[in-house]
């Protein structure tokens, strides 16, 4: 399923938030697809088949934390597997060149493609990074890594619009920004900055988050 011009929505909920399981991600999914999202962005597989019904291509992604490496956005091609399976067409993983326990990423991101027929989704956080990863095969490159990485601290409050117009100018594979565009505003400069298409999580799937910014900026204290 094509990936169309747009605003894809990342619906993801952790463990310890209320809204976590494939019953709210799912309606997540719902109410997205009907404001007028082109994708949705879902962690793990269950998740990943919930969201499946909002007839969107899914960008699947399998959080796997590690005490002893920093990368944890589909770090193996176990982990990409796992969200073929569940029915995404697009697999986003971890591009940065830093420690992981198994393969490098140009390795997965030519497994991915040849193996499992998927899309290929590459998380990065600097130009290197993206340029690396589009060399490798990647289908598109997004900016989610950026303000994340040791490469890129201290981590800023605005998305990083420098890097989406530093990698348009760069690269025949579409762009994506994503990673703190929590205005609509900020949305629209991506696009000008030659985004190909803008991911929003937090600020439309995160209900707490969102309210604590309303307590913590408008509740006199
Ligand atoms: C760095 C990292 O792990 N980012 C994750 C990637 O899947 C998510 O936690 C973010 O919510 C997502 O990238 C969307 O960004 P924002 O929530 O800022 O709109």
């Amino acid at each position: 399923m094509k990936l169309e011009k747009g605003l894809i929505v990342s619906c993801q909920a952790r463990a310890d938030n209320p809204l976590h399981g494939p019953q709210f991600m799912g309606a997540m999914a719902l109410a997205a697809r009907d404001g007028g999202a082109v994708a949705i962005r879902a962690n793990g597989p269950d998740d990943i088949a919930a969201v499946k019904a909002a007839g969107l291509p899914v960008i699947g992604i399998h959080k796997v934390f590690s005490d002893t490496f920093p990368v944890y956005i589909t770090p193996d091609f176990a982990a990409a597997e796992t969200i073929v399976t569940a029915g995404a067409e697009i697999v986003a993983l971890d591009c940065t060149p830093r420690p992981r326990a198994g393969e490098a990423s140009d390795v997965l991101i030519r497994r991915i493609r040849a193996e499992l027929g998927a899309e290929v989704f590459a998380d990065i956080s600097t130009l290197d990074e993206g340029l690396a990863a589009a060399e490798s095969g990647a289908t598109y490159v997004a900016t989610t890594l950026s303000g994340y990485t040791e490469a890129t601290q201290p981590k800023p409050d605005m998305p990083d619009l420098k890097l989406i117009e530093a990698l348009a100018s760069r690269l025949s594979v579409p762009v994506i920004a994503e990673g703190r565009y929590n205005s609509p505003d900020l949305v629209r400069q991506a696009f000008e900055a030659g985004a190909y298409a803008v991911v929003v999580g937090t600020m439309i799937t995160n209900p707490r988050e969102i309210t604590r910014k309303f307590v913590s900026g408008g509740v006199p204290a």
